[in-house]
């Protein structure tokens, strides 16, 4: 009976992966497009800009991004089976409004500009660079734009399956469903003990995506920082500033010139009352104040408290660790200033 319902088991998970992974024809069509350079793609600005770019070039920017941080030689990865693996990672994103491939895109964006300004590459090294990237792109994948209380409410698929970091656990497995399907296997001539040391970084960064764990080890880090008293060749500190560079890529929105911002924040609100809408409809319950659409007036000021509370800490204590990385709390401040504008406007 074990037998059988193991048989089962892998022939759904061997499905699943079929109708996850991109094709091999599109593989090999992206495998031949030529790569633009880091600098013509904008690759090393904090203010880089996603929307001037089309998906394939998105793609391309990924390529470059693997290319430049030297992967492809040091993990002998297949071109094309990387080609594969960034087609498949973006066709397991939805088409929601915010959750979407652009923000994972722009996320290890972020990563691959905070590596290279400050140098970090060499505090991570090869592996928890290569973690910390894939990780950045899958961070998100099949997320369904609603958060991990409405999967309780729902009692969802995904809450009887996890019943903390629920979403975060759902996109961990999902990376690891596309990285073990055929043909995408980034990662298939790494040995099994850098195979093992890049999922654990992978699982960890990916979990740090949840701000309730984000809330529950930024005081440690921030201690670390204030005391100067991190040693990078310490494996906790290093996982504590992976985890929160993670952080620091994810919210990066906050941190972009204020049209930036403004149009992101946009797609953040409407997620938000979409999903308001659903818990107001389908299950009878008054959304909380960030998705009610009735409190919509209310949002500049709480954007304020987010930026106080959950941001200007984080890349404060970032722009301390390196000057390399003013420029992202400088941008904190500009957008803070110019959501109280709009809050005080009306
Ligand atoms: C822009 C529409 C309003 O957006 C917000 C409103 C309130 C708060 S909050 O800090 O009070 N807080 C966060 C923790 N939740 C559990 C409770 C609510 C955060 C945001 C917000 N979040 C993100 C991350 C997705 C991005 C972003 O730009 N803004
Ligand atoms: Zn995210």
């Amino acid at each position: 009976k074990a037998v059988i319902a193991m048989a089962k088991q892998s022939v759904t998970l061997e499905l699943l992966s079929y109708h996850a992974s991109a094709t091999l024809a599109d593989a090999i069509r992206l495998s031949k497009m030529p790569i633009p350079s880091a600098p013509k793609l904008g690759l090393h600005d904090f203010i880089f800009d996603d929307s001037e770019l089309d998906d394939d070039e998105t793609l391309k920017a990924c390529l470059r991004m693997f290319r430049d941080l030297l992967f492809i030689e040091r993990f002998h990865i297949d071109y094309v089976v990387l080609c594969r693996w960034l087609l498949s990672v973006k066709k397991n994103y939805r088409n929601v409004t915010y959750h979407n491939w652009r923000h994972a895109f722009n996320v290890a964006q972020t990563m691959f500009a905070i590596i290279m300004s400050t140098q970090w590459w060499k505090i991570f090294g090869e592996i928890e660079c290569l973690g910390l990237m894939i990780a950045c792109l899958c961070h998100d994948l099949d997320h369904r734009g609603t958060n991990n209380s409405f999967q309780i409410k729902a009692s969802s698929p995904l809450a009887q399956l996890y019943s903390t970091s629920t979403m975060e656990h759902h996109h961990f497995d999902q990376s690891i469903m596309i990285l073990n399907s055929e043909g995408n296997q980034i990662l298939s001539n790494v040995s099994s003990d850098e195979y093992s040391r890049i999922v654990k970084v992978l699982e960890d960064a990916i979990l740090s995506t949840d701000l309730a764990v984000y809330f529950r080890k930024r005081g440690d880090f921030l201690h670390l920082v204030e005391n100067e008293s991190y040693q990078w060749h310490n494996e906790e500190h290093r996982k504590l500033l992976r985890g929160m560079t993670m952080t620091v890529c994810d919210l990066a929105a906050i941190t972009k010139p204020w049209p930036i911002e403004k149009r992101v924040a946009e797609l953040v609100t409407r997620e938000f009352f979409e999903q308001g809408d659903i818990e107001r409809n389908k299950f009878n319950i008054t959304p909380i104040d960030i998705m009610n659409r009735e409190k919509a007036n209310e949002l500049p000021q709480m954007q304020v408290g987010f930026i106080d509370s959950i941001c200007l800490p984080i890349y404060q204590a970032f722009a301390n660790l390196s000057d390399k990385l003013e420029p992202l709390v400088d941008g904190v401040k500009k957008n803070r200033y110019q959501w109280m504008r709009v809050a005080e406007d009306g």
